[in-house]
């Protein structure tokens, strides 16, 4: 049965009795759930700590096409883009607090008279399932050469894009292809689907602008809704050179329900041993907010992780949205015990932030908070990556409407009396079926430096322009049903300048986010992005009647040449980019590396007993979109700790 969402419940079976484990997971995303149940399944006793509760009853968490972030299952962060203000203010998307308590969003120039200006708004998952239980559920595998680059600057051959292909044919399962296909699992956990192309037969304007996209690169228009179906994480070795037009994968089943982290923590505690005792010795401890590792530290020894410290209630941690000031933890801080290993799990902001609370980060920054060193590690916290994202937006000559489907209902987003809903329970209905977002264009800029495709595209009748919290009020007009947009995800970006640093020793304070963008690597970042806006005009330009010819209108550009807007869209994507994919606050590295926080096999350097095994671990960003990556990660680890148990 699924867990209850009660405040601080030990909601597991198998522990000690006393607060003593083999293992401590912190955190329940696609990080920490694969390695706590794996370790749990292998035998050995596990604690796992999740900060937010289980929202399993809440339908909208189950259905994917309804599953966006709810106050109920995030944390809000506000982060900057750059240290420099006069750079922050021109995003549009700046959310500020009112005198009122209300939220507003726009850039500094109408921000309303005493607003306070919180920073770009990115939430993160903080539900159990973590943010696989909120995102999109875009399941495209990394390229082979983020696995190979692991290998080569950690010297270590068990990553490799072979080992790594491997794990997920060991933990897919395949709902899109035939049972057999080379390159994919068919009995795993983690559903996978993509469109069947009906979709885009009730979508004749969308298969406009994809017949100019398959055009743009000298494919056969004619051919659109059959290249919109393919794979994208097909296994060819030609795959991440290839442009084109692909089915996206996501992570749902035949019915489209979203698999998640959840899930797996889920059905282990659930398995039941035939005298109706717990099969697997795994613990699952929801409002527990995770605030130090206890190290013991003997003279001569590498300090040891023996244990945490954890805060136990209900929206405690500020960022979530439900915290109210003043509210505090149920009690004083408890303690639980790893006889074996503590794992860090709980997600790119929140992983550094532990480790830092805990005395192992930059000697400097935690001298300034005088918090006890316990190893200097300088680079906890430095080195984020994200993919930058931007929706190339153009106009229609008509507007993009669906054609019906007989028997459909009106959807209601899950709202109460959601006829759909209903429909889906029985395996129904729109929500039961795939949804625009499930394909992708794969586009190779002149700023390739490894032959890769480097920009990825998804098209949609929306211009999707980033995150800001939906009862915000906006300073911009809505889009007209003629606007859609190319949503552009930059992969394998060369900035890696970002940053998490403390605010304050309070484990329930947020800490300082700054993704410097565009700060290394910017000509090679910022002209394939401009390079993919020029090919996202002529794609517009070249769409047929009725739909086409289409308009670009943003980024703004009236010059007479595509060669004329370059500078401008550049900036453009300085001032309006966006990301949701954080990853790499923690990177695994080279022994000799001191900015490597990791080794290859996820253990923290200068400690001992300590891993970090989620987003925060990848030294570059993993091709696209993150999430499957860090699910092959978590697996990984698995083999790696039970092999050190
Ligand atoms: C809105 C949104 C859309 C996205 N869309 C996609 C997509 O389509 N495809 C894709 O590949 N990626 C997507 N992502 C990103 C992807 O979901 C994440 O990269 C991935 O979930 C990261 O996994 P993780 O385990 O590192 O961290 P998380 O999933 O963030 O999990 C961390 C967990 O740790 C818990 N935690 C944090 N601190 C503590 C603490 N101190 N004590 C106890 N528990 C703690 C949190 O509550 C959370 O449950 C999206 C993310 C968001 C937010």
């Amino acid at each position: 049965a699924p867990a209850t969402n009660d405040t601080s419940q030990d909601l597991g079976s198998g522990g000690s009795g006393a607060d003593v484990y083999d293992y401590i997971v912190v955190g329940s995303g696609p990080g920490g759930s694969p390695l706590a149940t794996n370790l749990a399944k292998a035998g050995y006793s596990v604690l796992l700590l999740e900060a937010g509760d289980d929202q399993s009853s809440d339908i909208s968490t189950q259905i994917l096409q309804i599953g966006f972030p709810q106050p109920t299952n995030r944390w809000d962060f506000y982060v900057r883009h750059y240290a420099d203000d006069a750079m922050q203010c021109k995003n549009n998307h700046l959310t500020w607090k009112l005198t009122d308590g209300s939220f507003w969003v726009g850039n500094c120039s109408a921000a309303p008279a005493g607003a306070t200006l919180l920073g770009i708004y990115y939430p993160r998952g903080a539900t159990l399932g973590g943010s696989s239980v909120i995102n999109a559920g875009a399941t495209i595998l990394p390229s082979r050469s983020d696995w190979d680059y692991i290998g080569q600057i950690t010297g270590d051959p068990s990553w490799n894009a072979n080992t790594l292909r491997q794990i997920f044919i060991g933990i897919e399962n395949n709902h899109y292809l035939p049972p057999g296909t080379p390159g994919h699992g068919f009995s795993g956990y983690y559903d996978t689907i993509t469109n069947n192309g009906t979709i885009w037969e009730l979508n004749p304007g969308t298969v406009d602008v994809f017949k100019s996209m398959v055009s743009s690169i000298g494919g056969n228009p004619a051919d659109a809704i059959q290249l919109a179906t393919r794979d994208l994480n097909n296994a060819s070795p030609a795959r991440d050179f290839t442009q084109g037009l692909y089915g996206l994968p996501v992570h749902a089943n035949q019915i489209w329900r979203r698999f998640s982290a959840r899930d797996l923590v889920l059905s282990t505690l659930a398995a039941k041993k035939p005298n109706g005792n717990p099969k697997y010795p795994l613990t699952l401890k929801t409002h527990a907010l995770a605030t130090k590792v206890i190290f013991d530290k003997k003279p001569g020894r590498k300090p040891r992780a023996v244990g945490v410290e954890y805060l136990e209630g209900q929206s405690i941690y500020k960022a979530d949205p439900r915290w109210v000031p003043g509210t505090n933890a149920t009690g004083p801080p408890k303690r639980a015990t790893a006889r074996k290993e503590v794992i860090l799990s709980a997600g790119v902001f929140n992983t550094p932030q532990l480790l830092l609370l805990s005395g192992v980060g930059p000697q400097a920054d935690l001298a300034a908070l005088n918090i006890p060193l316990v190893a200097n590690s300088p680079g906890v916290g430095r080195h984020m990556t994200d993919n930058q994202e931007l929706p190339v937006v153009g106009l229609a000559q008509q507007p993009f409407v669906p054609l019906p489907v007989a028997g459909d209902p009106q959807c209601f987003f899950g709202a109460p009396g959601d006829p759909c809903v209903d429909l889906w329970l029985q395996g129904l209905g729109p929500y039961a079926r795939a949804s625009l977002n499930t394909n992708a264009f794969t586009y190779k800029t002149t700023f390739s430096t490894n032959g890769e495709v480097d920009i990825l595209f998804f098209a949609i009748p929306f211009a999707f322009r980033g995150y800001w919290r939906l009862d915000a009020v906006t300073n911009f007009p809505p889009d007209p049903p003629t606007t859609f947009g190319l949503s552009m995800v930059k992969i394998h970006p060369n900035n890696r300048a970002g940053t998490v640093k403390l605010r304050s020793t309070d484990p329930t304070d947020t800490p300082l986010i700054n993704f410097n963008v565009f700060t290394e690597g910017a000509a090679n970042d910022l002209g394939a992005m401009a390079d993919a806006i020029a090919w996202g005009r002529r794609v517009y330009r070249n769409v047929s009647a009725p739909t086409g010819p289409m308009v670009p209108t943003e980024p703004p550009c009236n010059a007479a040449t595509a060669a004329g807007c370059v500078a401008s869209d550049k900036q453009f994507v300085k001032d309006q980019s966006f990301g949701h994919h954080a990853t790499g606050t923690c990177a695994i590295g080279g022994l000799l590396d001191n900015q490597a926080v990791l080794d290859s096999k996820f253990r923290v350097k200068g400690v001992t007993g300590l891993r970090v095994v989620d987003g925060s671990a990848f030294p570059r960003a993993p091709g696209a979109f993150p999430v499957v990556g860090t699910y092959l990660l978590s697996e990984k680890a698995s083999l790696d700790v039970l092999s050190d148990a």
